[in-house]
């Protein structure tokens, strides 16, 4: 049976903030053993990729998704860190991996809007991502074709950074952006997340995460999620 990816999007939970686990930074030598450990707490993966110009480094790759996605009940966010001249192809085949979110970035302009639209067709929920330095509403001709809004909160497609301090306030102006949207938009935050970041892009209005280090690092991954749960509900 094919999985009805909008719905599992739908589905997400809207009064507590979201964990998605970005599996960059699991044991690359170990995946399956991390996706079992996840799995009861995850409301998403997140899965980079990156062609090496959009984004430092190579990241990676439709193959993979279809594994995981044989491995795992949880929806599969795919981020395209890539450039417009190959964003739709890109996302014809992590339609095909078994992507049941598939978020382009907003630079990458009209490709970026035909390659939604590809997803759409397919029954695949659409996102879009800003890089750090991009202005919030270069995303306004993206919004009414996805059910996700992600904000870089440091430098593209680099692990280990600490989250830039204009990150939240970045959040509160897409936050506001959204609410003039007929359809449920997911807030998410990637990148900087730390237990000192989350209370304060939570408060700005994030409504997922994408958890890295923060996660993967610590051995009380339950006690993390719990704590993560138990964030404030956005006013
Ligand atoms: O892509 C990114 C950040 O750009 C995330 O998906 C990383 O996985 C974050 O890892 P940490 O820096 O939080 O360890």
């Amino acid at each position: 049976m094919t999985p009805d990816h909008l719905a599992a999007i739908a589905r997400l939970p809207g009064h507590r903030l979201l964990a998605e686990f970005s599996l960059w930074s699991a044991d690359l030598a170990n995946m399956q053993r991390d996706l079992e450990r996840i799995e009861p707490l995850a409301d998403l993966h997140h899965i980079d990729v990156a062609d090496g110009r959009f984004a430092p480094g190579y990241l990676f790759f439709p193959d993979l998704v279809a594994r995981i996605a044989q491995l795992t009940a949880v929806p599969i966010h795919v981020h395209l860190m890539v450039g417009a001249d190959v964003v739709e192809d890109q996302t014809r085949q992590f339609i095909d991996a078994g992507a049941s979110l598939i978020s382009v970035h907003a630079e990458t302009g009209e490709a970026g809007l035909r390659a939604l639209a590809l997803a759409q067709a397919a029954g695949v929920a659409g996102g879009v991502v800003l890089r750090l330095e991009t202005p919030v509403e270069v995303a306004a001709p993206f919004l009414p074709q996805v059910q996700m809004f992600t904000l870089l909160g440091t430098r593209i497609g680099v692990k280990g950074q600490s989250l830039a301090p204009e990150a939240a306030d970045r959040l509160a102006e897409a936050r506001a952006l959204i609410a003039a949207m007929p359809q449920r938009i997911i807030l998410a935050a990637d990148g900087g997340i730390r237990q000192e970041t989350v209370p304060l892009l939570r408060r700005a209005g994030a409504e997922t995460v994408v958890l890295g280090s923060l996660a993967f690092g610590d051995p009380d991954l339950a006690a993390c999620i719990g704590w993560l749960h138990g964030m404030e509900p956005l006013a």
